[in-house]
């Protein structure tokens, strides 16, 4: 991991997403599939994901599901079980309830929230299987009480139809009972748009590759998105004291998910940045996955030397990473001057791999300094608010000319005359109409 100096440091990632070539590419998968539906899907599904399929295979029977549960082991579903428990408690916990204030003049306004009634989820699955993103997705649509919770996954790759079964029975321990092998950009403008097959969603949550999140941001505006949550992030703000060995291995799980991956550290302490790139450097090569991890590195990592913590600070929040890890003697006295960060971990015994699988709060988070303006997934993702407004006769006669006021400042004759239809009516009848 090359370590810079703050002045040389320019992050790779202050750019827009994805290069033009993968642009291009979401662009024409999106335009296929809206055109040609199925017949697109089963056509990318064979090119990029290498599973040749019939259009009657794309959904996952529930038959699948429950075969799964012979091919993982039971220490799988207890863990499973345990972490769909925390996440669900903290959801809970987001629950937001409908209101309404009755005024003193007879008015009611208010506000009534509502599930989106279908979205589709999307299950990352293209060079690991994330059956803990099946939880992140489908427990907080639950918990909004979303009717409609549509999976879709790619088939696991190497010539077979199958899902990978962890995903399969996370499914099922999840409760989903709509499932189609497919991912990538086709699934979802599948989702977007609906085929022969899948019908079309409101809103398209979770987490995937570039690909998946361009795709994502394509679709916006047939359909409602979370966030662009793409390849995983990590930063960690650290002191000299902080366990170099920490820093190096909660850099690697970042980097170990994709070429596209960042980890960076940003500390004032120069033996610190040596100390952990030398750190990286050895445990990198214990990883199965070293060849990703040491792409993403080589391309995305470094360790920032800054001559401050306060310079370290301004760091992480031009970032604005996906997540931040906070490794310093004080680590709460700094949590308040972090402006952009999708989650943040505080000191040596929160290693982030926590907050992927089981703290509770959700793992499908903001991603490429995106953080800035979004926020992690979470319940109020799979609902959506009506206004409500009940004016009394008594206070359309009090208001009335306030708002004809403001309708003729902005040229709105027609706004200013619905309101004074009601109060010549009201005057002329000597305010006896209810
Ligand atoms: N930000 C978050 O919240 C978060 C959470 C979990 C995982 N992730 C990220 O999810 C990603 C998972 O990636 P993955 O690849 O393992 O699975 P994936 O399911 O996201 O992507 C696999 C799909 O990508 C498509 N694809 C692959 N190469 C392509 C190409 N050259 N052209 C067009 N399409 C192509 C294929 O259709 C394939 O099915 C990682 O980047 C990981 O860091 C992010
Ligand atoms: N770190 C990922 C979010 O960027 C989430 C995850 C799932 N499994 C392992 N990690
Ligand atoms: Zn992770």
């Amino acid at each position: 991991m090359r370590v810079v100096s703050a002045r040389d440091f320019q992050s790779k990632r202050e750019n827009d997403y994805g290069t033009p070539e993968q642009n291009e590419t979401v662009k024409s998968i999106v335009n296929s599939v809206r055109a040609e539906g199925d017949i697109a899907l089963l056509r990318y599904t064979e090119q990029l994901d290498r599973v040749k399929l019939e259009a009657s295979g794309l959904r996952v029977t529930e038959a699948e599901m429950q075969a799964a549960y012979e091919r993982v082991e039971p220490s799988f579903v207890t863990a499973i079980r345990a972490a769909a428990d925390r996440i669900r408690a903290y959801h809970d916990k987001q629950k937001r309830q409908s209101w309404m204030d009755f005024q003193a003049d007879g008015s009611i306004l208010g506000q009534i929230i509502r599930p989106l009634r279908r979205v589709g989820v999307y299950v990352p699955g293209g060079k690991a299987a994330y059956p803990s993103s099946v939880l992140m997705n489908v427990i907080p649509a639950q918990v909004a009480g979303v009717p409609e919770i549509v999976m879709v996954t790619p088939p696991a790759s190497g010539g077979e139809m199958g899902i990978n079964p962890y995903i399969l029975v996370a499914a099922a321990e999840a409760g989903v009972t709509e499932m189609y092998r497919v991912g990538g950009a086709q699934a979802i403008a599948a989702l977007a748009y609906g085929t022969e097959t899948i019908q079309p969603v409101d809103k398209i949550c979770g987490p995937g590759n570039i690909y998946v999140a361009l795709a994502k941001r394509e679709v916006y505006g047939a359909v409602n998105i979370d966030s662009l949550a793409g390849p995983s992030e990590i930063a960690v703000l650290a002191e000299e004291g902080a366990d170099p060995s920490y820093i190096a291995a909660d850099l690697l799980s970042q980097a170990e998910h994709d070429e596209m991956a960042s980890a960076i550290l940003v500390t004032p302490s120069l033996s610190l940045a040596e100390a952990v790139s030398a750190e990286v450097e050895r445990q990198l090569e214990l990883l199965p996955r070293r060849d990703i991890a040491r792409t993403s590195m080589d391309s995305y990592g470094a360790a920032v030397v800054t001559d401050s913590l306060t310079d370290a600070i301004d760091i992480i929040n031009r970032l604005a990473p996906e997540h931040l890890e906070i490794v310093t003697k004080e680590p709460m006295a700094i949590v308040g001057q972090i402006e952009n960060a999708g989650a943040i971990f505080l000191g040596p015994y929160s290693s982030e791999p926590v907050g992927d699988y089981f703290a509770g709060p959700n793992h499908i988070i903001p991603t490429n300094g995106t953080a800035r303006f979004a926020s992690p997934v979470d319940v109020d993702d799979f609902i959506k608010k009506s206004s409500l407004i009940y004016y009394s006769k008594e206070a359309l006669l009090r208001d009335g000319e306030t708002i004809m006021e403001l309708a003729r400042r902005e040229g709105l004759e027609g706004h200013a005359r619905a309101i004074g239809i009601r109060l010549d009516q009201e005057r002329n009848t000597g305010g006896t109409t209810k």
